[in-house]
């Protein structure tokens, strides 16, 4: 990882800009696939899970028998670990839950809100190089909660058309409705248009590559909700002389990890032992399975050495990280201060990886730059909400007057009327 100091200003921006695909290009081949799933739907999606995946799809829709067999292929001791995970997950996503009250705003004029789950959603699940079952949890749990009807689930198929058991485990657990063996820009095509099998979505979620995230940007064109744009993962951590350099280095290379084009950031503050980071980092990366993909992200990655806790929380904000790791003496106070980021995790012992599985916050994020105005998932997510109001007699009366000379200024008279008229009733009754 590249050591750079920090700096205020644009040259410090671009030395730690994301490693971004060219727009145009992305966008030229999310046009064609979305063209030709649109036109001949499930036909192009097997066309293009056999050209990207290089697996040849008849049937895009997994069958009851293939989420039975799965059942039985996941051990044990993986599905205690689930039901832990959709416990936690469940716990903080009810809490999320608002009861609405009804409120009178002038004397008789009553107003109220019904929160309301979204009929139709669309999850897409990774799969390209890692089949993230947990990602299957973080959508479907809050989906169910918040009462949706139909949930599709999109995910590439394995090399032998099959998809990963514990995806399907998964989903059937967590009330999935229809599994498809999709990924990438022609998943999110089919669940924008609808095609021969795949029902037309209201809203598309979920995280993925830059293709995936290209396409969900054209479906919100096409008039289908999204949830945000969830690209490659990042993670910054912010350290002192308090943080452990072998657990520093383990929570840098655990985004890393993801694809090559993760980006992990160390703001190493005055006194955090950088050699001994550097030391476990080279350490740790050697034992990895997935090293050549962890390397690759680690070369557009950086340390940036900062003074002061003052000026690594200028860092923090400026980047708005997916994940904020806090290792520093005061997390507490620190944490405070933090206005853009996805997710935060305090103090030495709390790892980003329990965010991504157990902890109970949701993992779907807004990677690049978009946490400054985006949020994760929540149960909100999932719903919308419907206005309700009731006017009385004493309430348009008391009302009335003040639409009246709003419309009128607006020259919005048949707005006037509708008032007037009603008053006029009153009135003369
Ligand atoms: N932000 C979040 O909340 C979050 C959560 C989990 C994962 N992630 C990110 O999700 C991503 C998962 O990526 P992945 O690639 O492993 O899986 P993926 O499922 O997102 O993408 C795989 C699909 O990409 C398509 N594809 C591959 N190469 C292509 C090309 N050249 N042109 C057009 N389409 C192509 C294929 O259809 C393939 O099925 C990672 O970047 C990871 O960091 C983000
Ligand atoms: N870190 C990812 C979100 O950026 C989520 C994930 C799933 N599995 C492991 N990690
Ligand atoms: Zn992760």
């Amino acid at each position: 990882m590249k050591t750079i100091k920090y700096k205020r200003g644009a040259d410090f921006e671009q030395q730690i800009a994301r490693p971004t695909m060219e727009r145009e290009e992305l966008d030229r081949i999310v046009r064609i696939i979305f063209d030709e799933v649109r036109r001949k739907g499930d036909e192009a999606i097997s066309k293009y899970t056999y050209h990207y995946d290089g697996v040849t799809v008849d049937t895009i829709q997994v069958s009851q028998q293939e989420l039975d067999i799965a059942d039985s292929l996941v051990g044990e001791e993986l599905k205690k670990a689930i039901a832990v995970a959709k416990q936690n997950i469940e716990t903080f996503h009810a809490s999320q839950a608002k009861a609405s009250k009804k409120v009178e705003t002038v004397s008789g004029v009553t107003c109220w809100e019904r929160t309301v789950g979204i009929e139709k959603v669309g999850l897409y699940i990774p799969g390209g190089s890692a089949p993230l079952f947990s990602s299957v949890l973080m959508l479907a749990v809050p989906a169910k909660i918040a009462g949706c009807k139909e949930i599709v689930l999109c995910t590439p198929p394995r090399k032998d058309g099959t998809i990963d058991p514990a995806i399907l485990y998964a989903a059937k657990l967590s009330g999935v409705t229809k599994v498809f063996k999709a990924g990438g820009i022609q998943a999110v095509a089919g669940m924008t248009y609808g095609t021969q099998s795949m029902p037309k979505v209201y809203k598309i979620f979920g995280p993925g590559n830059q293709y995936v995230t290209a396409a969900k940007m054209l479906a919100f064109m096409e008039g289908v909700a999204i949830d945000m744009p969830a690209g490659p993962s990042e993670v910054m951590v912010v350290a002192d002389f308090t943080a452990v350099p072998r657990f520093v280095a383990s929570d840098l290379l655990s985004q890393a990890e993801h694809g090559q084009d993760s980006q992990v950031i160390l703001v190493a503050i005055d006194g955090l032992n950088l050699k001994e980071v550097e030391k476990e980092l080279e350490l740790q990366l050697s034992s990895l399975p997935r090293k050549a993909i962890a390397e690759k992200a680690l070369a557009k990655s950086r340390i940036v050495t900062v003074d002061s806790e003052i000026e690594a929380l200028e860092v923090a904000n400026l980047y708005a990280p997916e994940h904020l790791i806090v290792s520093v003496k005061n997390y507490a106070d620190f944490a405070q201060n933090v206005v853009n980021a996805g997710s935060v995790f305090l103090g030495n012992y709390t790892p980003e990886s329990a965010g991504d599985y157990a902890s109970g916050t949701n993992h779907t994020l807004p990677t690049n730059g978009f946490a400054r105005a985006y949020s994760g998932i929540s149960l909100d997510s999932f719903t919308k909400k419907i206005f309700f109001q009731e006017i009385s007699e004493a309430g348009i009366k008391n009302l009335g007057p003040t639409i009246e000379i709003m419309a009128e200024t607006e020259k919005l008279n048949g707005h006037k009327n509708a008032v007037t008229l009603r008053l006029e009733y009153l009135k003369n009754r």
